[in-house]
């Protein structure tokens, strides 16, 4: 009796997330915001603001990352996602030594989570503690891969900024992301991405693709809301009078 051939994939589901935001990522790859931080003329209070920002966003992505690895189906994948979650950690001193240095304009303004902050982090949070396994592990994957995705072609745009100054805060942020070990680290998430896929219903496949596709475009929001602020309708000001 013949054993019947389960038909093998050979597409990566990651590849298919991929496409599905195929446009998105060439509106980010049009941001004013990454044109203006590679050629060197971003204002650097609009810079502070995205760093004052992504402070925050570290915070909540570090919850997200430590549920999405006590949900892991094994100790190694649980280990990876929780050693991301410990690596955010690092990732913001370089926001902490950026935002206490003198390169950029100093602030006294209280820093509170911008619309598009609170709803990128409550989403990735809710999302990991919430959603099946596979789909709260595609959203937190645009977090590694766009950024990578985005810092090669920025290292290359950046290029006079970075040989004029290496200590300019846009070198600095732009060789955090262009580097070959976080290169490698996005590797290994697409492959736990799509070792969640193989397993997943094909309900949970197409989860996974629309929870791509929604953290993409907070990915998105999150640089353009530096240059083009979209503040709460109602300041804390007003709201305690
Ligand atoms: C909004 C955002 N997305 C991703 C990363 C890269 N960890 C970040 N620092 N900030």
């Amino acid at each position: 009796m013949n054993t019947p051939v389960q038909p093998v994939d050979s597409v990566r589901h990651t590849d298919r997330m991929w496409d599905a935001t195929e446009s998105l990522r060439a509106d980010i790859d049009r941001l004013e915001f990454l044109e203006q931080l590679g050629h060197g003329t971003l204002p650097l209070d609009a810079f502070r603001f995205y760093i004052e920002q992504d402070r925050l966003y570290l915070a909540g992505y570090t919850k997200a990352l430590s549920l999405l690895a006590s949900r892991a189906p094994d100790a190694t994948t649980a280990a990876f996602w929780a050693t991301s979650a410990a690596s955010a950690v690092d990732e913001a001193s370089l926001h902490e030594s950026l935002l206490s240095g003198s390169a950029l304009p100093p602030s006294d303004v209280q820093v509170e989570h911008s619309p598009t902050c609170l709803g990128y982090t409550s989403y990735l949070i809710a999302t990991a503690a919430t959603e099946p396994y596979p789909v709260a592990a595609a959203a937190i994957l645009p977090c590694f891969w766009i950024y990578a995705d985005v810092a090669v072609r920025l290292a290359g745009a950046a290029h006079d900024v970075v040989a004029r100054d290496p200590e300019h805060p846009y070198a600095r942020w732009v060789s955090t992301y262009d580097s070959e070990e976080f290169r490698e680290i996005v590797s290994a998430a697409r492959a736990l991405v799509d070792e969640a896929a193989n397993q997943a219903t094909d309900a949970q496949r197409d989860a996974m693709i629309d929870a791509f596709v929604v953290a993409t475009r907070y990915e998105a929001m999150f640089w353009d809301t530096a240059l083009h602020p979209t503040p709460w309708p109602h300041s804390r000001m007003a709201v305690s009078q």
